[in-house]
Parts: C-alpha cells; sequence; structure tokens
C-alpha cells in the first residue's frame, strides 16, 4: 500500500466535486471544534486461539488469564474545523466506530488527547445506550437527560422524536419488542432531535427503508446548517459524498488520509480497486 500523508484542507461545500489544496491555519482562524492529537485506542480482551485441554488447565493451575490487547486507533491526530461535515471512511474492522465512541467520550484514549467543543450528540452508535427492557418513552427520556436537556425539554421534544421515527404505539412498549428498523430509527431520531452542536451518526444511513433514508438525509442536512460539525460513519460512498465535504480514511487504526471527499474516496476506492461509482446495499 502506497502511504500518504495526513493533510488538512478546508472544507468546502457537501456534495461539490472540489478538490481545494490545504488552506494554512491563520492566527485569526477559529480554534477547531473537534481536536484529537496523538490517541491510541486499545482494547485487551481474554483470547486464546484454539486452546487445548491442557493448556487450559495449566493456565487455570496458574491462575492466568490469556490477554490479547488490539490496536484498534493507532497514534492517530487531526483538527475539525467549526462547520464541517467528516464522512469517516475505511474497510471493516479499520476503527471507525471505535474514533466515534471515543470523541464521544464514551470510550476514553489509553494515549493522546481528544478536545471537543460543544454538546456532542451521546446516542451515537445507533441504539447505544439503550436499555431494551425500558420502553421507546423511557429510553428517549434517558437519552435526552444524558444529552443535557431537561425534564421539560425532553417531554416537549418525545412526541416529535417518536412522530419522526414513525413508531407509533410502540412508544410505550419495551424496546426488545422492536424490530431492528424500527429500534435504528428511534435511535437516529433521539440523536437528531436534541440539538447537539457536534452530531456523531454512525451508518445512520442503513436506518430504515428507503424512504425514512431521504427523509434522514434530509433532516441531517437541516441539523449541519446549525450544528458546528457533522462526523458519518458510513460504508456508502454515496452518502459520504452527497453530505460531507471532508473526508477522513483510516485503515487499521491509522488515519491514512484527510482530505476532499473527491480526492479521498478516489483514493480509498483505489486502494480498494474497486470503481468509485461502485454500490453498496446502504445506496440502495
Ligand atoms: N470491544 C472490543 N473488544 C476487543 N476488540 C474490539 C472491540 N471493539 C472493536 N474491537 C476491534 O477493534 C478494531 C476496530 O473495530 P471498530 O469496530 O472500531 O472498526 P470499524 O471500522 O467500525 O469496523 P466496521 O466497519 O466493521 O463496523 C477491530 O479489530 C475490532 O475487532
Amino acid at each position: 500500500m502506497s502511504s500518504l500523508s495526513a493533510s488538512n484542507p478546508s472544507p468546502s461545500t457537501p456534495g461539490s466535486d472540489s478538490d481545494s489544496p490545504a488552506t494554512p491555519a491563520t492566527e485569526s482562524s477559529p480554534p477547531p471544534v473537534v481536536s484529537v492529537q496523538n490517541v491510541s485506542i486499545n482494547y485487551r480482551t481474554t483470547f486464546e486461539a484454539a486452546p487445548t485441554f491442557k493448556s487450559t488447565i495449566v493456565r487455570l493451575g496458574r491462575g492466568e488469564r490469556q490477554v490479547k490487547v488490539v490496536n484498534a486507533i493507532q497514534d492517530m491526530s487531526f483538527d475539525i474545523k467549526p462547520g464541517t461535515s467528516v464522512g469517516i471512511i475505511g474497510a471493516n474492522g479499520a476503527g471507525k466506530s471505535t474514533l466515534m465512541r471515543a470523541m464521544a467520550g464514551v470510550l476514553p484514549p489509553s494515549q493522546g488527547r481528544i478536545e471537543v467543543r460543544g454538546r456532542i450528540s451521546a446516542l451515537l452508535a445507533l441504539g447505544v445506550g439503550f436499555n431494551p427492557n425500558l420502553t421507546g418513552r423511557e429510553n428517549v427520556t434517558l437519552g435526552g437527560l444524558a444529552a443535557g436537556l431537561t425534564r421539560a425539554e425532553v417531554k416537549e421534544r418525545a412526541a416529535e422524536v417518536a412522530d419522526f421515527a414513525e413508531i407509533g404505539d410502540f412508544m410505550d412498549m419495551p424496546m426488545r419488542t422492536y424490530s431492528s428498523g424500527m429500534y435504528q430509527r428511534l435511535a437516529f431520531s433521539v440523536s437528531v432531535h436534541m440539538n447537539p452542536d457536534i452530531l456523531l451518526v454512525d451508518e445512520a444511513l442503513s436506518a430504515g427503508d428507503a424512504r425514512f433514508k431521504v427523509k434522514a438525509t434530509e433532516k441531517m442536512n437541516e441539523l449541519m446548517e446549525n450544528a458546528r460539525a457533522m462526523f458519518l460513519v458510513s460504508h456508502s460512498l454515496g452518502s459520504i459524498r452527497e453530505l460531507c465535504n471532508e473526508v477522513l480514511w483510516i485503515h487499521k487504526g491509522k488515519l491514512i488520509m484527510q482530505g476532499s471527499p473527491r480526492r479521498a474516496i478516489r483514493a480509498y476506492t483505489n486502494f480498494l480497486k474497486v470503481g468509485e461509482n461502485a454500490y453498496t446495499f446502504e445506496d440502495l
């Protein structure tokens, strides 16, 4: 694989094919809305590839547990300017969701620093944080409170959240009774109705059918007008191209490129050896 250095161009208009060169930061440029500096994130899991009866007995006898460390993010640094809508692309296991969890503050970095200026939407990986034994309404309340809204504000928004998610009477049913589409639609609806300054959306556009996807895209465009930044993780390069004005391409925990959607998608698809217009299921 050719090695590409991370650059930091100014954001272009979403959907435009701008390939603008990097703009140097000036003294008057506003501080980054998100700053990730030398961040590494490791997962430690107990693991043994093919344990035998003997190795298990020996390990238990010694009171040992075999630990495998996964370096999910490795020494990653980037700054995001206000008004940027950032697409995060990369192959399975690249570290996209891990990075999102770290920016949301639910997964502390093993090393390095993440600075976020503004209220970040807490429900990012659609439905993380939902308790399946609680009703949709109860989960919406918890999500809203966690996002820093008052009880009155949450109550005010609950009807709007339910309407947008199109789940009707299921709002008062435990979420374990939901179809996966209903679950995802409610999660998406909660995150976009909590007025975040920074919106993190993980594969949101796979939430629901084609009609819901159009509605979700419109809502995200609307939010971008007011939000300070948006991060979208998606395998759908079409959605990334449509909604984002900057792209981070990560691979095996490393930032390979930060650039315009056009440049980053071209480099990524060349790397994958598929055409830029290749469709994924999320595009359909
Ligand atoms: N809880 C965990 N414990 C151990 N390893 C994990 C855990 N979560 C993720 N990993 C590992 O960390 C790496 C990055 O995973 P992550 O889910 O962030 O990738 P991703 O880019 O979001 O992948 P995908 O596109 O498949 O969703 C992978 O090697 C994955 O196996």
